[in-house]
């Protein structure tokens, strides 16, 4: 049976058209169970009717707390019991318990490689802050945010003339690429999550956060 996950959005879906192509294209032995969105004009939405994937959309302004929030996303996710939540450019900050409840089974993809640059606005604090180079950072979803075991990450160079918009162009590129891959390595049981830690077969890597390019040598 194919693996089974939930992908949360929030905007364009980029991120989730990657996965559904791959799943399509065989490269990715996934079956996306639900798209849930906390904007309804999410983009991202249309994506997944197009792929014939079932979509809720959760409006967090219409709840009286995040907590209050977060538990009936956790009610919408556990009906569809996925193996793995996917966050892909989902854009609310999650409470304790509920992660929690994931731990080791909540992805999270972020726009700089971490430790660096937690939070929103990556790519131009990257370019104010005059780093040579920026991208992006597969993890583990923990309580603490954008603070979760890193799993996979890719990197690019900063030009001189590099705009947010020319970097965030970059930065997605490599997003398509490797959070597929990390799926891919969860999907086949490469990877264990224990005690906020990642360990990897040792045919894929020696030790996590290593960049995309020594990953795959
Ligand atoms: N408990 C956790 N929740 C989330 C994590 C995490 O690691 N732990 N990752 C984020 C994703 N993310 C960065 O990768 C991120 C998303 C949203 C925000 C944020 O400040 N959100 C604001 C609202 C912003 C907006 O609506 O545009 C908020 O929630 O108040 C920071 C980082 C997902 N959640
Ligand atoms: N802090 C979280 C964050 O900024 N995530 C970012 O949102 C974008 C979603 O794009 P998509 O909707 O096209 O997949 C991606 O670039 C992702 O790194």
């Amino acid at each position: 049976m194919s693996f089974p996950i939930v992908v949360l959005i929030s905007g364009s879906g980029s991120n989730l058209q990657a996965l559904i192509d791959q799943s399509l294209q065989g490269q990715l032995d996934v079956k996306i169970r639900a798209v849930i969105s906390n904007k309804a004009d999410a983009y991202g939405l249309e994506r997944a009717k197009a792929a014939g994937i079932p979509t809720h959309t959760l409006n967090h302004r219409l709840f009286d707390s995040r907590e209050a929030f977060d538990t009936e996303l956790q009610q919408i996710i556990d009906q569809y019991s996925p193996k793995l939540v996917i966050l892909a450019g989902f854009m609310r900050i999650l409470t304790e318990s509920f992660a929690r409840h994931y731990e080791g089974r909540m992805l999270n993809v972020h726009p700089s490689l971490l430790p660096k640059f937690k939070g929103l606005n990556t790519h131009q604090r990257a370019i104010d802050a005059k780093e040579n180079e920026h991208g992006v950072s597969v993890h583990f979803v923990s309580a603490e945010l954008d603070a979760g075991a890193v799993i996979i990450q890719a990197s690019t160079d900063i030009a001189h003339d590099e705009t947010a918009e020319s970097l965030a162009k970059k930065v997605h590129s490599l997003e398509h690429i490797i959070y597929p891959l990390a799926v891919k390595w969860l999907s086949e049981d490469r990877i264990t999550f224990h005690d906020g830690k990642v360990s990897f077969d040792q045919k894929i890597l020696p030790e996590s956060g290593m960049r995309y390019n020594e990953a795959l040598k």
